[in-house]
């Protein structure tokens, strides 16, 4: 008996933007294996993510691949206004950052989406601008603009991010723009909300009673970015849905040495506590403009997938990168092969909540101890295969299986399981026979692989958690 080779295990997400948006290279990502699309609010308009949105779907339905949709509220990050053409800017130029109701004064000037920003900063605080690509010093503050000496030169563009490190922003979890966002996003149907600059789990808990009342069914991604956060992680963990290690705004707002000592320790909380986790942001950047990646890039992602994160996120490497297709092949290539070279093994240390769960390491080690086993899991809510995802078995694959498309949709964003909409049915024989036909007929199992079933509904009338052990015909 041949075995089907294994499913890459960790999940791929891919920013959409300007060098993606067609359906043509959407269709060239999902190929090269991307499995979840992002659409980033902070520079996106709503009709143009009304149509990527289609065009996903669209994409995804002509190639028969399951594609997760992604939407990253802005959040209350302070933001630099739209010019006409990006400065150029040297050492020792002065830049205004003024109020959108404020004129220009000077040649380099932009306005600032916070007008409280003014009130919250005082002169001398460094301000760090686009993920730390230029260095500011605020040299002045008036009453409607900031006066800014540049620190360090850089091209300076539209839109681009603000950081003031160890500086107090009294900023709302979620401002007018992500609740205007938001609505689109529960229009689109998205998969996904992502959260920026999430504090503490109240904000969590704000998002998705907004989230309920427009009638949306997304799942909440909490994206880590400060201190705050850090100081609260097992809180937001237990509140989200998945974590992300946002590594971009991270890296500002605590020293960089720490960084990497950070992102293990929430990848290990998360795999305690029972959540998916993202590592996002500089995975790839030399690609934006460079064919290969660098050695400490396949360093770095590797190392997040040794400590078995559930995904890997491209931002402008797929959105505005000149290769972003080479860029999923080399995520997919680092990923196989570390995949087969050992891991952590944080899950070990998972806190089992409950019955269900106890049934489900039961059914993992059942599957882990037979050669060539998989794991096939019928769920209607994604929970049971997103708990076998997050105690990460060993050696075999889960298959996931669900009559709602869209929890089919959302287990696209758990590591090691390939999920497929399928109607339960009331005869368990015969709804594990579709199953296991269906997996056959995709080269996935072969007649004859042991498979360990898990199901709250294979009894016939009787619900009970049950595993069963069997081959394929
Ligand atoms: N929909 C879009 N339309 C136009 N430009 C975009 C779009 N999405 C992304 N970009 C551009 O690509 C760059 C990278 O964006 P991306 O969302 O991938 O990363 P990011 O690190 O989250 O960016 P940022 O910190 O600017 O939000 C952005 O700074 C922006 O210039
Ligand atoms: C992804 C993102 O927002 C960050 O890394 O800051």
């Amino acid at each position: 008996m041949s075995t089907p080779s294994r499913p890459r295990a960790t999940k791929i997400i891919c920013t959409i933007g300007p060098a993606t948006d067609t359906s043509d290279m959407l269709g060239q990502l999902i190929e090269a294996g991307a499995n979840v699309f992002r659409l980033n609010m902070s520079h996106s308009k709503h009709d143009w993510v009304r149509e990527v949105v289609f065009r996903i779907r669209r994409k995804a339905a002509e190639l028969q691949a399951n594609i997760a949709i992604l939407f990253d509220l802005q959040g209350p990050s302070i933001r630099t206004g739209d010019l006409p053409e990006p400065y150029h800017l040297k050492k020792g130029d002065t830049l205004e950052i003024r109020l959108s109701t404020a004129k220009p004064e000077l040649p380099f000037s932009t306005t600032v989406n916070y007008d409280g920003l003014l009130q919250d900063v005082q002169v001398g605080h460094t301000m760090v601008v686009d993920n730390g690509g230029i260095l500011m010093r605020i040299e002045e503050v008036r009453p409607d603009r900031l006066i800014c000496k540049v620190l360090t030169e850089g091209v300076f563009g539209s839109r681009r991010h603000i950081n003031l490190p160890g500086v107090a922003l009294r900023l709302p979890a979620l401002t007018e723009k992500d609740l205007a966002d938001l609505a689109v996003a529960v229009e689109c149907e998205t998969d996904y909300v992502a959260m920026s600059f999430v504090r503490d789990a109240a904000h969590i808990a704000q998002l998705r009673e907004h989230i309920d009342n427009l009638g949306g069914r997304a799942q909440i991604v909490a994206k880590i970015e400060d201190q705050q956060a850090i100081r609260h992680i097992d809180d937001i963990i237990l509140a989200a849905d998945v974590i992300m290690v946002a590594r971009g705004d991270l890296g500002i707002e605590v020293s960089i040495e720490e960084l990497p000592i950070i992102q293990r320790r929430i990848i290990r909380h998360c795999h305690r506590l029972g959540r998916r986790c993202i590592v996002a942001t500089h995975m790839l950047e030399s690609m934006i403009t460079q064919p290969t990646p660098t050695r400490a890039e396949v360093t770095d992602v590797s190392n997040a997938i040794f400590e078995q994160a559930d995904a890997v996120m491209l931002s402008g490497e797929t959105s505005v990168g000149h290769y972003p297709v080479r860029c999923v092949e080399v995520l997919d290539s680092i990923a196989h092969r570390m995949e087969r070279s050992g891991n952590l093994n944080f899950a070990a240390s998972a806190i089992l909540n409950g019955d269900r769960q106890k049934a489900t390491k039961a059914a993992i080690s059942l599957a882990d101890s037979v050669e060539n086993a998989c794991m096939v899991i019928f769920t209607r809510r994604g929970l049971a295969a997103t708990q076998a995802a997050v105690l990460r078995p060993e050696r075999a694959p889960i298959f996931a299986f669900s009559n709602d498309p869209v929890v089919v949709r959302q287990l696209a964003l758990a590591r090691d399981v390939t999920a497929f909409e399928s109607p339960f049915l009331k005869d368990p024989a015969r709804m594990i026979s579709t199953a296991l036909n269906l997996l056959k007929e995709k080269g996935l199992i072969t007649s004859g692989q042991p498979v360990v079933i898990q199901g709250d509904s294979l009894q016939g009338e009787l619900l009970a958690d049950s595993i069963i052990f069997m081959r394929a015909e």
